[in-house]
């Protein structure tokens, strides 16, 4: 597939860059007036249409992208999109004026979650997730990690991660799995902590190793969830059978969760709607990424990161939609790259790289996704006729992608 007369072909890094911190964010190196040819689902070459090769020019089927943008797919590194139910009534008492954690605490929230997963098969479930990702494709992503963590049973959990298994198998974008059996702890544990936790570390762990269903390990290091001497536990459980950590850190409060994933040398942090020096300075400089996800602020109407802090201490920073039934009901980028622009005060360039090449590294995928550079996927989308590239995150609610590219052919869901 060829694509000619692209106005603007969007982070075109060089193919060793992969990732970015602080100051370097803000270059999102754009090719005007190009072209890109795919083959073998892979990107095979790219220029500007004033050199293109004749050769290239006569090939028999191309796309005129007259006015558009080419950007390289949404990488989206962290959601719950596996299950059961929404839970709209928590819509409506937050209205009300409940708080998440009120919610959680009269038995709502994620333990709500877990009660409707019990009961929904592993193909219930598998129809339910697979229809959301579909949604999200179109919207533009083209990698996703995918968390457990509304099941807390051996049973359960193990149901959650072959349903991911199964999205891997049936979709065609690369997605990672996140094992979160520490999301909440079960009525059955609500008193005995340290025996759910055991299940976790002497049960769970083994099976999830023995199927191979994870590739890695989470934790809700959070006030009333998991403290940080049980996160600690968790993790180097986990680390024994090659899990690394991407956590919930600092989501409601300073939990301490940055810390203890950094010395974990966890791939990344997210959250960190409550962030203060330390956790900047902890951050700074440092291989973890800070993974900030503003849908869930704004849903939730709790702070937002403090995105423009990590940026100036030279942190990597990432975005991503958190899509779940409770904190974050919706899973588009689109609107998620606008409010890292609206709320966290990032620029346009700045937004657009922590949601793609940044991303891709939130899921140790950068080597294949998240920019534009020969030999990488060929998973990106076409806009509409654009003015500019900070039109796409100025027309918030709206989406501006035409076409979505998976490996190189035109996806229809
Ligand atoms: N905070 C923990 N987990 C989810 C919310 C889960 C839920 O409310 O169902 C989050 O990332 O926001
Ligand atoms: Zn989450």
């Amino acid at each position: 597939m060829l694509i000619i007369n692209i106005k603007g072909l969007v982070g075109v890094h060089p193919k060793e860059k992969i990732s970015l911190r602080g100051n370097e964010m803000a270059n999102l190196p754009v090719l005007e007036n190009a072209w890109l040819l795919l083959e073998d689902g892979l990107i095979k070459d790219f220029g500007l249409m004033s050199e293109i090769p004749s050769s290239i020019l006569h090939l028999p089927s191309s796309i005129n992208a007259k006015g558009k943008f080419v950007f390289p797919s949404w990488c989206d590194s962290h959601t719950h999109i596996v299950f059961a139910a929404p839970r709209e009534e928590e819509f409506v008492m937050k209205i009300e004026g409940k708080t998440y954690e009120d919610i959680a605490a009269a038995g709502g929230g994620i333990l709500n979650s877990a009660k409707k997963l019990e009961q929904a098969t592993e193909d219930e479930l598998f129809k339910r997730a697979s229809l959301r990702l579909a949604d999200m494709i179109k919207q533009g992503t083209g990698a996703v990690e995918i968390k457990s963590g509304y099941g807390l049973t051996v049973e359960s959990e193990l149901k959650m991660l072959r349903v991911i298994r199964r999205l891997k198998e049936a979709f065609p974008i690369p997605i990672k799995a996140t094992l979160l059996a520490a999301h909440a702890y079960p009525l059955a544990y609500k008193e005995n902590h340290k025996g759910y936790i055991n299940l976790i570390i002497a049960q769970l762990l083994p099976l999830v190793a023995k199927e191979n269903l994870a590739d890695y390990i989470d934790v809700f290091c959070e006030k009333g969830f998991f403290s940080i001497a049980e996160t600690d536990e968790i993790l180097s459980a986990a680390a024994k059978y090659g899990l690394k950590p991407k956590i919930h850190a600092n989501q409601l409060s300073i939990s301490g969760g940055v810390q203890i994933g950094v010395k974990h040398n966890a791939i990344s942090v997210d959250h960190l709607e409550e962030t203060d020096n330390e956790v900047l300075s902890t951050l700074a400089h440092n291989e973890t990424i800070a993974t900030l996800l503003p849908s869930c602020s704004f849903y939730l109407d709790i702070p937002f990161a403090n995105a423009r802090g990590l940026i100036n201490n030279s942190a990597k920073v990432a975005i991503a939609t958190d899509y779940n039934p409770g904190s974050t009901p919706s899973g588009n980028m689109n609107f998620v790259v606008s409010l890292a622009c609206i709320k966290l005060k990032m620029l346009p360039e700045e937004a657009i790289n922590a949601a793609t090449l940044n991303g891709a590294a939130a899921m140790e995928l950068s080597n294949q996704m998240g920019s534009i550079a020969i030999g990488k996927k060929a998973n990106l989308f076409i806009t509409r006729a654009m003015p500019s590239l900070a039109f796409l995150p100025y027309s918030f609610g709206q989406s501006q992608i035409e076409t979505v590219i998976l490996n190189g052919e035109i996806y229809n869901g």
